[in-house]
């Protein structure tokens, strides 16, 4: 059965919640592959026996990632393509021209599509311009961030990713800066024409990274008014503080009720960026269903996990839905 387009789906369940999946490239790393490179969780589909040998054990374990997700609960899946800007792949890999970018890309689509089946969402994920310089969580874009062309840097990966039918909806993910915003907002339904949503990067403080209120985030996009692109779908955060996140959506929602919101935190680990190691979440506060539920009365709509979150952190997601769910229809 042909996959409603999820815009109209979310107007048309406006009680139904998503579930989506985890952190797919820290999920790659617990089940062996090395993902500490440029490309990141990119790197197995580099390799051409990842294609070429049905048996490769990359290929298995990959595979293996997005069917516990789905085994969990997950009703809309990424692809791993969070570094895979063109400009991250010519300067770190063969791969040097948009012939053989666009096929990769074709070739993971494809290859991620046959994983989750027709009926389920499929998300293509873009990291943020700071992505390939590692400035996703601090969100300094240098001197003069008002004069880079994002335009420029995203082109390749947008032209592939919104002419491609097998996605759903695309999503700029880990966004720290507010030029950055500025820009993604400024293009209009002839270059993102489909679906998509911004992911926000955004500091336990509740500021984005490089230091904007909620406030100017929300008046950036009320500014656009009947301007605004017709396919942003939602807004959100990814990647955030799992401990702050339902502070964060809730300051968001304030500043903007009428839209749709996405979620989904880190697992509340911390990155040691010195000694290259995560530190465990100290202070576990909360539980996914407490998270849940914040998020659901906030308005949001998709709920899933990013860095370090697992299967079986969706496994808690997929029960704290279900739980709301059953309690909005006893209502
Ligand atoms: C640094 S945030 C990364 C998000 C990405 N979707 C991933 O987990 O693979
Ligand atoms: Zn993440």
């Amino acid at each position: 059965m042909a996959r409603q387009c999820i815009k109209n789906y979310l107007q048309e369940n406006p009680n139904k919640v998503l579930v989506m999946d985890g952190g797919q490239g820290t999920e790659l790393e617990n089940r062996g592959i090395k993902v500490a490179n440029p490309v990141w969780s990119t790197i197995p589909f580099i390799s051409e026996s990842f294609w070429s040998d049905q048996s490769s054990e990359d290929r298995k374990i990959v595979k293996e990632m997005f069917n516990d997700f789905i085994n969990a609960g997950a009703e809309i899946l990424m692809t791993t393509t969070y570094q895979t800007s063109f400009k991250s792949v010519s300067e770190n890999t063969p791969i040097k021209n948009t012939k053989h970018y666009n096929e990769l890309l074709n070739r993971i689509i494809d290859f991620s599509r046959d994983c989750i089946g027709e009926e389920r969402y499929l998300i293509g994920c873009i990291g943020s311009w700071g992505a390939h310089i590692c400035a996703e969580f601090h969100g300094d874009y240098g001197e003069h961030p008002e004069n880079i062309d994002f335009y420029e840097y995203f082109k390749p990966q947008l032209d592939n990713f919104f002419n491609n039918n097998k996605l759903d909806l695309i999503g700029f993910e880990t966004v720290p800066n507010i030029h950055e915003l500025k820009a993604i907002l400024s293009w209009d339904e002839k270059i993102l024409s489909k679906p998509f949503y911004i992911g926000l990067s955004v500091h336990e403080n509740g500021l984005l990274r490089d230091g904007t209120s909620m406030q100017e985030v929300a008046n950036l996009i009320k500014g656009f008014g009947e301007k605004l692109n017709p396919n942003l779908t939602l807004l959100g955060i990814n990647c955030v503080s799992y401990n702050h996140s339902n502070d964060i959506i809730k300051s968001i929602h304030k500043e903007l009720p009428n839209l749709p919101l996405i979620a989904y935190p880190n697992s509340g680990e911390i990155y040691d960026t010195t000694k290259k190691i995560w530190l465990p979440n100290k202070n576990p506060i909360f539980t996914w269903d407490d998270i849940v539920k914040g998020y659901i009365e906030a308005g949001v709509r998709i709920i899933g996990g990013c860095c370090r979150t697992t299967p079986n952190d969706i496994k808690a997601v997929t029960i704290a839905v279900k739980e709301r769910a059953k309690k909005y229809i006893d209502m």
